[in-house]
């Protein structure tokens, strides 16, 4: 009897034993086959990866500079085809993708709450000062934790009736920019280098939006200690960014110089946010962003975290974008004739063309970064969820196949008949400020400031330039160099 109910025993146990091979180990041939064919991830073409230093050795012992990334991509892409593989340290791939189908899928897939990468050395020094930051902040901060700063924090940003209501605003400091580019030109005509002058503009109205005061940074007799100090701190901030992500990993171990720059950058900004926030006067206390953010159901640490963020992210992409505007006005004499003749029958489509314009061929955010949500197939290749891809909206917009000339400016493709194709292709690739529930929350703003900017400088000024444009990366695309416009008085 024992014997019999031992046998009983080891077929039931055997047939468990199949039943789970069925459920977890068979597969289908073909299926079987499917995976085997099924080209993932590693086989993605890239520079030869090293253990645990993964790709970055090209910038650090190859021939490509981390001041321009924007040109190593492009070189990238002509080695290996539109989609690339690179390895961070401890070999963690980033993929990145050049063709438009790919950068809509992953564009389109993103969830309720898209994963942005964060800048690793932000996060990492914020966690340093758990004094004074609460989280990640709004621009690193991932999931819930990011949704709740986003709902709080930028509902008046991102209205259009508040941004309407600053409009007067925006008018009178570019008026005084109009006023401070004639009173430093050099012969009545000469400014030798845009790229202060639109740091400046970008400084003043961001921060008369963000903390509802005047700086004082469009004074003609120079700006004041703490004004230049801002400034400097902003340029720093991005520029250790750069650093640390691209450089030599040191900074995780001990103090780099870059690791230091970025903390007196990111403490010169808090500092003089703070500063801000408690002495706030008349002036500020009607600021409608100003004052959203101090009455958010926040922890407090979020609202001087969320002042320095919109500082640091708004003023040196606004000033970049300004000087790549005015150059490409400069550059195209005939485009401004067309523009000013449009003005003059008050009508602003072509002046938002030439934005759209500048935008599509000169983005200063010249990649959108997503980890994606779900598997995906991109270009054929089988990649996983929670994989770091970079969208190259940036080259795609210089490339032939998604606009025709693609590397010329020319505004009328975004007007009358030719604009419904170019709008469709565009969805996805001129993307200045991102998409989805991520995108900038200074859009808005930003563009009103272009548009009353542009009517500004084209009424009163012919500009023109003398030399090409040269790009640099600084973990953004910024001009090189002086920037040399003529403003030349209208007659
Ligand atoms: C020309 C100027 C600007 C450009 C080109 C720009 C571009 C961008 C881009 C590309 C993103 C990422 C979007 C995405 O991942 O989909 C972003 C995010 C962001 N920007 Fe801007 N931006 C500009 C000005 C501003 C201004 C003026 C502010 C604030 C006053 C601002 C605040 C932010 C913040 C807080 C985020 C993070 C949003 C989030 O993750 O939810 N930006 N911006």
């Amino acid at each position: 009897m024992l014997i019999d109910i031992s046998r009983i025993q080891d077929i039931f146990a055997v047939f468990v034993l199949i039943i789970l091979y069925l459920l977890v180990g068979y597969r289908p041939p073909w299926l079987w086959k499917h995976e085997k064919n099924q080209k993932t991830i590693d086989n993605i073409p890239g520079p030869l990866s090293l253990p645990f230093l993964g790709t970055r050795w090209i910038y650090w012992f190859g021939n490509y500079s981390f001041t321009k990334v924007h040109e190593v991509y492009a070189d990238l892409f002509r080695r290996y085809g539109s989609i690339v593989k690179e390895e961070t340290l401890f070999n963690i791939p980033v993929i990145s993708i050049l063709d438009h189908k790919d950068i809509e899928k992953v564009l389109k897939s993103s969830g309720k709450f898209p994963v942005r990468p964060p800048t690793e050395v932000i996060a990492y020094y914020r966690k340093t000062r758990p004094d004074r930051y609460a989280s990640g902040g709004l621009v690193n901060e991932q999931g819930i934790v990011w949704h709740h700063l986003r709902t709080n924090l930028t509902s008046e940003l991102t209205s259009p009736r508040t941004i309407a209501s600053f409009l007067p605003q925006i008018d009178q400091i570019i008026e005084e920019w109009c006023s401070l580019i004639k009173q430093v030109r050099v012969n009545e005509r000469q400014i030798n280098d845009l790229k202060p002058l639109a740091e400046r503009l970008g400084l003043e109205v961001t921060c008369a939006l963000v903390l509802g005061r005047r700086m004082g940074f469009l004074l003609p007799d120079g700006i004041s200690p703490n004004a230049q100090a801002l400034a400097n701190a902003v340029h720093q901030h991005f520029l250790a960014c750069r650093d640390t992500f691209y450089g030599l990993p040191f900074w995780k171990i001990w103090t780099t110089p870059a690791y230091m720059h970025l903390v007196e950058g990111e403490e010169t900004i808090y500092t003089l946010a703070l500063e801000l926030i408690t002495s706030a006067n008349e002036e500020a206390r009607e600021s409608a962003v100003f004052q959203s953010v101090l009455k958010a159901s926040v922890d407090d640490r979020e609202k001087t975290a969320a002042i320095v963020d919109f500082i640091a992210a708004g003023i040196y992409t606004l000033g970049n974008s300004i000087v790549f505007l005015l150059h490409l006005i400069g550059s195209n004499p005939e485009c401004q004739k067309k523009l000013i003749d449009d003005l003059s029958v008050g009508s602003t489509t072509y002046l938002k063309a030439c934005i759209n314009e500048a935008f599509r061929m000169i983005p200063t955010a010249y990649c959108l970064a997503r980890v994606s949500e779900q598997d995906l197939e991109l270009s054929g290749y089988h990649i996983k969820a929670g994989t770091v891809l970079l969208c190259h909206t940036g080259l795609a917009c210089k490339n032939d196949s998604n606009f025709t000339n693609a590397c010329k400016f020319e505004p009328e493709r975004w007007i009358g008949d030719a604009k419904t194709s170019t709008v469709s292709t565009a969805t996805f690739l001129v993307t200045p400020f991102g998409i989805g529930k991520r995108i900038c929350p200074g859009r808005r703003f930003v563009e009103q400031v272009l548009t009353s900017l542009l009517m500004n400088v084209v009424e009163q000024f012919n500009i023109s330039k003398e030399d090409d444009l040269e790009l640099q990366f600084e973990f953004i695309l910024a001009p090189k160099g002086p920037v040399k416009v003529f403003f030349d008085d209208k007659n």
